[in-house]
């Protein structure tokens, strides 16, 4: 007896096949075979459906016992496949171990009571060992064929739950997972999506490698009635948004299977079925600014690092300058200095404080301007007692229309009364595809009216003493993006900034350079000397 309520959405089975049967699928026909793949799904929808019941004490009495029916067999059927399925999951497999071997870790997936894809693991051809294997499946049938012979994965490794519970749990917490493939087996997103978010979760935040592979199956039939295209793209928007949130960029294998080392061959979708792959890859952040750069700092007091920021920084940062510029107002400086329209970043506008949490590009950026900082901080060379604040460290986002400038000007901003005094300025550039042709170069004069013409290329650093450096942006014919920041030091009130002494009036940073160079018994001419 079949307790079982098909959705009546369910779509009815095409009247022809869209290949032919294979002579091979014998002793059921390839339409049986169909058949059969099609109730499996339908089966593990409704499983999932009264397993979110019972979770949140819904489950209706006569329910309950449907739902013991269907935890008690399970309906993944590898030997009922159609040769075309057989192939199909073949190849994903295949490709499933060889991204794996890629990204380091341990490896969880779904599989079935044959262990497929477990052996396709055991057997590639960088084997994995078992210690590195997990699992888990809602049927305990099968995850107890999963611990037995041959496949034999360790007890602890296979849990005996849904997925998305097992990856929630706190024992496997500490667990690095470089490469997952999820399959709720149906076509019902939520359960992959509860499994996304259990990867990506607060708790894990820490525990995930740099590189991780996710693949995900759904199939066609489900009872929403929405296109496996749409809801593809509702497990795929989850995706990008949790692994997102963690610092992940994330890129669809598909696009470019030969830099994955991927068969371009292996098709996505097959008869109901549609298996995508993501790689999932946390920018790494430069660590500290070069010691060349700071000492290029010191002597020239303006120093250029191209490529400073990793590309996919910047264009996630590009990203968020536009969308801040279409939710609205923008500060401008006097209108005279030219046209520019600033976002404040930090410190963060009082309006802003305790909202919804950053995004997880303005984190990397933070954290950046935060060693960025420590580094300058670090640098002997600068007199002791002139810590840069965090708090007084200011940010914002620059954008330039077309036709933009910047008059010459100096950054310096000194308080009589005491308060933040500006140390160093920083320009971050965003332009991703800049040419000579769009202009917009900063130009920063030295000492004796010389300048240098830095062009505003994606990822360049520009990093100069704020005081002392005169610097304008020439105009921009097209539209010109970057990250302007100041650090600064705290002055004491009724302190002057500036000291005078035998050697004329020289910033205390002018000093603290002299005093570096002088202690090396080299002497260096400082900005107005
Ligand atoms: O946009 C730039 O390159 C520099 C901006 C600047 O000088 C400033 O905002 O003070
Ligand atoms: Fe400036």
């Amino acid at each position: 007896m079949l307790l079982l309520a098909l959705p009546s959405a369910f779509p009815s089975l095409p009247s022809h096949p869209p290949y032919p049967p294979s002579p091979s699928s014998s002793p059921a026909s390839w339409g049986e075979r169909q058949r059969r793949y099609y109730r499996a799904s339908a089966r593990a929808d409704r499983t999932t459906s009264l397993s979110r019941h019972k979770a949140r004490g819904t489950l209706r009495a006569s329910a309950a016992a449907e739902l013991r029916h269907l935890l008690a067999v399970d309906p993944y059927d590898a030997a009922a496949f159609t040769p075309e399925h057989a192939d199909f999951k073949r190849a994903h497999n295949t490709l499933f171990a060889t991204l794996a071997a890629s990204c380091g870790g341990a490896v969880f997936y779904l599989d079935g009571p044959d262990g497929g894809t477990t052996a396709s693991l055991l057997s590639s051809p960088s084997p994995f060992a078992r210690s590195r294997l997990y699992t888990a499946n809602r049927h305990a049938a099968t995850a107890a064929a999963l611990r037995a012979a041959p496949h034999r994965l360790a007890a602890g490794h296979v849990a005996a739950a849904a997925a998305e519970e097992a990856l929630a749990d706190e024992r496997w917490r500490g667990v690095p997972f470089g490469a997952l493939y999820l399959d709720a087996c149906g076509g019902d997103t939520a359960p992959l999506v509860a499994m996304v978010d259990a990867v990506f979760s607060e708790e894990r935040r820490r525990v995930n490698p740099p590189r991780v592979a996710i693949g995900f199956t759904l199939t066609k039939g489900e009872k929403s009635g929405r296109s496996l295209a749409d809801r593809e793209v509702d497990v795929l928007r989850a995706l990008r948004l949790a692994s997102r949130s963690q610092g992940y960029s994330m890129s669809h294998v598909a696009d470019d299977p030969s830099a994955y080392g991927v068969d371009p061959s292996v098709p996505k979708r097959e008869g109901s079925t549609s298996t995508t792959w993501l790689l999932c890859e946390r920018t790494p952040l430069p660590p500290t600014l070069p010691p060349a750069a700071l000492a290029t700092l010191l002597a020239r007091r303006l120093v250029v690092v191209d490529a400073f920021l990793p590309p996919p920084l910047v264009r996630s940062l590009a990203a968020d300058l536009r969308a801040e510029r279409a939710r609205g107002a923008a500060a401008s400086p006097h209108p005279q200095h030219g046209a520019v329209e600033w976002y404040e970043l930090l410190p963060p506008p009082a309006w802003e404080a305790g909202a919804a949490a950053e995004s997880a590009a303005r984190r990397q950026l933070y954290d950046l301007v935060a060693a960025l900082r420590q580094s300058l901080e670090a640098a002997a060379a600068l007199r002791p007692g002139l810590p840069l604040s965090a708090r007084l460290c200011e940010l914002r986002y620059a954008f330039y229309p077309p036709g933009g400038r910047y008059v010459r000007h100096r950054d310096a901003r000194v308080c009589a009364e005491g308060g933040a005094r500006r140390c160093f300025s920083f320009v971050l550039y965003l332009n991703e595809a800049w040419s000579e042709r769009d202009g917009g170069q900063l130009r920063a004069f030295d000492a004796d009216g010389g300048f240098v013409d830095v062009p505003p290329r994606g990822g360049t650093l520009v990093l100069f003493h704020s005081e002392e450096v005169w610097h304008e942006v020439l105009a921009t014919s097209s539209s010109r993006m970057c990250i302007v920041g100041w650090f600064s030091h705290f002055v004491p009130p009724g302190e002057d900034a500036a000291e005078e002494g035998e050697e004329g009036e020289v910033s205390e940073l002018g000093a603290a350079i002299r005093a570096h160079f002088r202690a090396k018994g080299q002497e260096v001419r400082l900005g107005g000397e």
